[in-house]
């Protein structure tokens, strides 16, 4: 299958975006009007570039509000093609996107909509030009793809056919199913966007939040099934408009498009059967280990830590300690390793090591198995904080590369702003993206499971624990009747329809602190109510202070 991208989805100027797409490997490039009216570039011009970055040109877009108007706007309409069908001659491109009409002035009338895209085909034929015809989310009279087929269908013109764009379709929650009724070849282009389920007007949707295949929530896998089994042999192409891609680094941006699309050619990845390690790059490990000590952990070599099937490796670097590898357990870390390598992930030396986003090592080992040694399990979540134009793109990385699933995203009120946060998960896998514009040195933590957590902060030595303000439990009192200290152990609660959630904090080490949880039942979350409380402690506790 050829892969495309709308030069709106990447950041940087017309020049700069088919830099970063050809970079990135892609075929083609949709040329979106406003980057060409922004360009000191003539039409010529680009066309030159992109053949010269091998890249097709292979849709110009977009052609608003023509079909269905009264028959007095007709000729202007058609007098505003025929400028675009020359300029699209220089250009090189042979293939126009007509969104449906927005316009107060359009007529709900299919027959006239049909008779006035066939004269805008017939004159596009004149120049060797077809038109794709695509129902915008929000049109007038046609937001239905299967409405804008019928039209395409009652105009019967060679050079007429339609665009399906998968945010138009699935963000409406229209079924997908019915493409397959379209004739493969009557489909002339396809365009794919995810986006985040957000409760908003689907035109600020689109315009703002829409992502890459795979970022989002929507089944644009199983759209572009049905496209396939419908015949279609064009390209794939990336239709994305999001704020954040357009200030990020373009090459960045591009080579995440294109994971996307190679993502969806996979078959579904191996995943992860648990969390292996966790391993922290400290200059001095003196005091995490005394802290590892405290929580029962027993040193099994020069860097091993262990209790358990929670094991921690405290390498020496230099620098403030910081998360530098997670070991994830996998049925075949070869095939992960492989799919990693296809998806284009960074592959580190070592066995079986590649590097996220945003540096951490990842690392797949075979799964052990390990007795019991104390009241802490195994590791339960590691949460890692992304820088914030990166978000997107980890959640894709560890959704493509590592087969953990993005659960919904959480906003977090932090004393000096806003914590964005998703855990992305499967089964006993669980990573927590954070995202902060506060500024400080962001945070990571390891979050243990225990299966007493009542006793084991019995023992623990208070002055390693993060203190929670006397308000917060008695906010506790007031909702729950707890049958334990809670107030004198330090000790968070939280409850959900599955089951309980307790929890505890230790002190910051450089970037990193301990979590201590307990799930009780079936709970499904990370005490998310309760990290503001948190967050307010850890700042005046002040080991966040500003860069
Ligand atoms: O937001 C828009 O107007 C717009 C324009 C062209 C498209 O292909 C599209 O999907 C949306
Ligand atoms: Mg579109």
């Amino acid at each position: 299958m050829r892969t495309s991208i709308a030069t709106v989805s990447v950041g940087g100027t017309l020049a700069e975006k088919l830099t970063a797409i050809a970079a990135a490997g892609f075929d083609g490039v949709e040329i979106f009007e406003n980057d060409l009216l922004a360009s000191p570039m003539s039409p010529a011009e680009v066309r030159v570039r992109a053949a010269d970055l091998g890249l097709s040109i292979d849709l110009y877009q977009p052609f608003r509000d023509f079909e269905a108007m009264p028959a007095d706007l007709l000729a202007a309409n058609l007098r505003r093609a025929d400028h675009k069908f020359r300029l699209m001659r220089q250009l090189g491109a042979d293939l126009l996107l007509v969104c449906s009409n927005v316009s107060p002035a359009a007529i709900g009338s299919d027959e006239l909509a049909a008779e006035q895209l066939r004269s805008l085909a017939s004159l596009a034929a004149e120049y060797g030009i077809r038109i794709a015809y695509e129902a915008l989310a929000w049109g007038r009279h046609v937001d239905d793809y299967l409405h804008a087929w019928r039209i395409v269908h009652l105009a019967d013109h060679p050079n007429l056919g339609t665009c399906l764009d998968s945010f138009h379709i699935l963000s409406r929650g229209f079924d997908p199913i019915g493409i397959e009724a379209i004739p493969g070849e009557k489909i002339f282009f396809v365009q794919l966007a995810d986006a985040p389920i957000l409760a908003m007007d689907v035109l600020q949707w689109s315009r703002h939040y829409r992502c890459f295949p795979g970022q989002g929530m929507l089944d644009v896998r199983g759209l572009v099934g049905h496209v396939l089994r419908a015949g279609y042999s064009g390209p794939l192409s990336l239709e994305v408009f999001n704020d954040v891609f357009r200030q990020a680094d373009a090459g960045r941006t591009a080579l995440d498009g294109m994971r996307s699309l190679i993502a969806l050619g996979l078959p579904e990845p191996v995943v992860p059967t648990g969390l292996a390690f966790a391993e922290l790059a400290v200059a001095d490990p003196a005091r995490l280990g005394e802290l590892l000590a405290a929580l029962g952990f027993v040193r099994t070599d020069a860097q091993r830590w262990e209790q358990g099937a929670a094991r921690i490796v405290l390498r020496t670097a230099s620098g403030e300690p910081e998360l530098a590898a997670i070991g994830l357990e996998s049925p075949d870390p070869d095939a992960a390793l492989t799919r990693a390598r296809t998806l284009r992930a960074t592959v580190l030396p070592g066995e079986h090591a590649i590097a996220a986003p945003d540096g951490t090592q990842i690392v797949f080992c075979p799964p052990t198995t390990v007795p019991r040694s104390g009241h802490i399990t195994h590791i339960d979540h590691v949460a890692l904080t992304q820088p914030w134009h990166h978000f997107d793109e980890a959640a894709l990385f560890y959704r493509s590369v590592l087969a953990l699933c993005p659960q919904p995203s959480l906003e977090v009120p932090d004393p000096y702003g806003l914590l964005r946060s998703r855990a992305m998960s499967a089964g006993p896998v669980r990573m927590v993206l954070n995202i902060t514009q506060v500024q400080g040195i962001p945070t990571q933590h390891i979050a243990l499971a225990c299966d007493d957590l009542v006793a084991t902060a019995r023992a623990l030595p208070p002055d390693l624990l993060l203190e929670i303000p006397a308000n917060y439990h008695d906010d506790l009192d007031a909702r729950y009747d707890l049958p334990f200290d809670h107030r004198a152990l330090g000790i968070m609660y939280d409850r959900d329809d599955h089951g309980e959630f307790l929890h505890l904090y230790t002190i910051t080490i450089g970037r990193v602190f301990f979590e201590l949880v307990q799930r009780v039942g079936g709970y499904q979350g990370y005490g998310a109510v309760n990290a503001p409380v948190r967050l307010a402690v850890q700042h005046s506790r002040g080991p966040m202070t500003p860069q």
